[in-house]
């Protein structure tokens, strides 16, 4: 398509929200309507804005100008072409907000009503009442001011513009719309007899969506809607939001710091109910594990002096059935607590489960140990009985001196060596002690046995 000639649009520069000037930029509703004229039709356009009555003179210049909008009249009808209507406006006559004023309705004779020069208002009153005095202003901006100021106390304005430029003030009540005057449609025209002109934008308009009409009058004729809302709500609601979603965020993370604390101390409770034997108290064999990991037994182990003693109940089965299950859970019971308050140097003192208890112990040398084997056989058995029940019971105890070259340190295999020191002390007659060492060069060795 070939660039075609560019139009000049001319219109108000202080018809808000219609047609008016920014900083020199053209802006409003009219201007955004051939904004999309130009664009849809691929017609450059130029928009030149001035005093109301100066638009008029342009366009009685003639050229290739449109008319962005405007009532129709017979005087204008003299100079210009009329394409289409493009959207209703409304007028309305204006009265300052005092008492005296609100009484009369209307216009009468004497009267005068601030309007803008050269505006469909002034062309209405003097044709319709010609009684009534009119004071011209160049464009709305001069009239509202002056309205503002108090030099007139009654204006006709489109009722739009009024409504735009009075939201903008400290106290847009001030003037109170009292009779809306009339309401009719505005068109855009061109130089009068200029037939090319007049079809081309004719054709143009009609190429325009509804749609995208209803967009722009969408965004400039609900004023009221965006004018009232108050340039601190924006950023109040964003500063709402952001400390909603802060304190939130510092509550979540208190609630999850809460729970993760509760859950800690739920799982060490967990975890020591694992390694925790329920009857006794003792440790249990995991327990054990976990003691016999410790770096205090391992130095033990390093320099040779860790005793391993391995406790059996003897004949237990015969206490169960003798005195009942219960009885024989108290005996065991008994036998921890004892074992727990007298020897008091014990690394570990933990129940295998059954009637087996394995208890490490420090010990400087095989006499060191037999001191303490002894003593668990021939003091702490006889006094848990005594203090329990008031049964006789007796223990068998195997008695392990891990010496420092010992070739295979583990846990299981020193259990495995001290039960069959204790299995050997059951052998020679119960309720004794049977003493060994684990050596690199042999297994454990038989040293002694005695018998309580
Ligand atoms: N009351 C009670 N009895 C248990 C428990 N655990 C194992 N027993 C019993 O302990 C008894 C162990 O019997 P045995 O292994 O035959 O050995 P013992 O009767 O002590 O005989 P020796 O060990 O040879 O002196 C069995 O009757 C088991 O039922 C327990 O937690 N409570």
């Amino acid at each position: 398509e070939t660039d075609k000639d560019t139009i000049i649009v001319t219109n108000s520069h202080s018809w808000k929200p219609f047609a008016f000037s920014e900083n020199g930029i053209p802006k409003g509703l009219l201007v955004d309507y051939w904004k999309l004229f130009s664009e849809i039709n691929n017609t450059p356009v130029e928009f030149a804005l001035s005093d109301w009555n100066d638009s008029l003179i342009a366009m009685q210049e003639g050229g290739r100008k449109v008319h962005g909008g405007l009532l129709y009249s017979e005087s204008r009808d003299e100079y210009l072409d009329y394409v289409l209507p493009l959207f209703e406006i409304s007028t309305t006559l204006y009265v300052v907000n005092d008492s005296e004023e609100l009484k009369t309705q209307g216009v009468l004779p004497g009267m005068v009503v601030g309007v803008v020069r050269g505006g469909y208002e002034e062309e209405f009153l003097k044709t319709r009442y010609p009684l009534v005095s009119t004071m011209g202003f160049d464009n709305n901006a001069a009239l509202i001011q002056a309205a503002r100021e108090g030099k007139i106390k009654r204006m006709l304005v489109d009722t739009q513009v009024a409504t735009y430029y009075l939201l903008q003030q400290d106290n847009p009540n001030r003037f109170v719309p009292i009779d809306r005057m009339y309401q009719k449609m505005l068109y855009a025209a061109v130089p009068a007899g200029n037939e090319l002109l007049l079809q081309e934008v004719e054709s143009g308009i009609k190429n325009i969506p509804p749609h995208e009409i209803d967009r722009i009058k969408q965004k400039w004729l609900n004023t009221s809607k965006t004018t009232q809302i108050p340039d601190w709500f924006w950023p109040l609601v964003g500063s709402v939001l952001f400390l909603g979603t802060v304190s939130y965020i510092i509550l979540l993370k208190q609630a999850v710091h809460r729970k993760t604390r509760a859950l800690k101390a739920l799982n060490s409770k967990l975890e020591e109910y694992a390694f925790t034997d329920s009857l006794t108290g003792l440790m249990n064999r995991r327990g054990l594990d976990r003691n016999f990991a410790s770096k205090r037994v391992n130095s033990m182990l390093k320099r040779g002096q860790l005793g391993v003693l391995m406790l059996d109940v003897d004949h237990f089965k015969q206490i169960n059935d003798k005195y009942g299950h219960l009885k024989g859970d108290e005996v065991l019971n008994n036998l921890g607590r004892a074992l727990n308050n007298y020897l008091r140097e014990a690394v570990a003192i933990s129940r295998l489960g059954g009637e087996e208890f394995c208890l490490l112990v420090p010990a400087e040398d095989l006499h060191d140990l037999e001191v303490n084997a002894d003593y668990v056989c021939r003091f702490i058995v006889p006094q848990a009985s005594q203090e329990g029940i008031g049964l006789s019971v007796t223990a068998s105890v195997g008695a392990l001196l891990v010496d420092k070259g010992c070739k295979d340190p583990s846990l299981e295999a020193l259990l495995h060596h001290a039960d069959r020191l204790m299995y050997q002390a059951k052998e020679n007659g119960r309720n004794r002690v049977t003493l060994g060492s684990l050596s690199n060069q042999q297994h454990h060795r038989y040293t002694n046995q005695i018998s309580a």
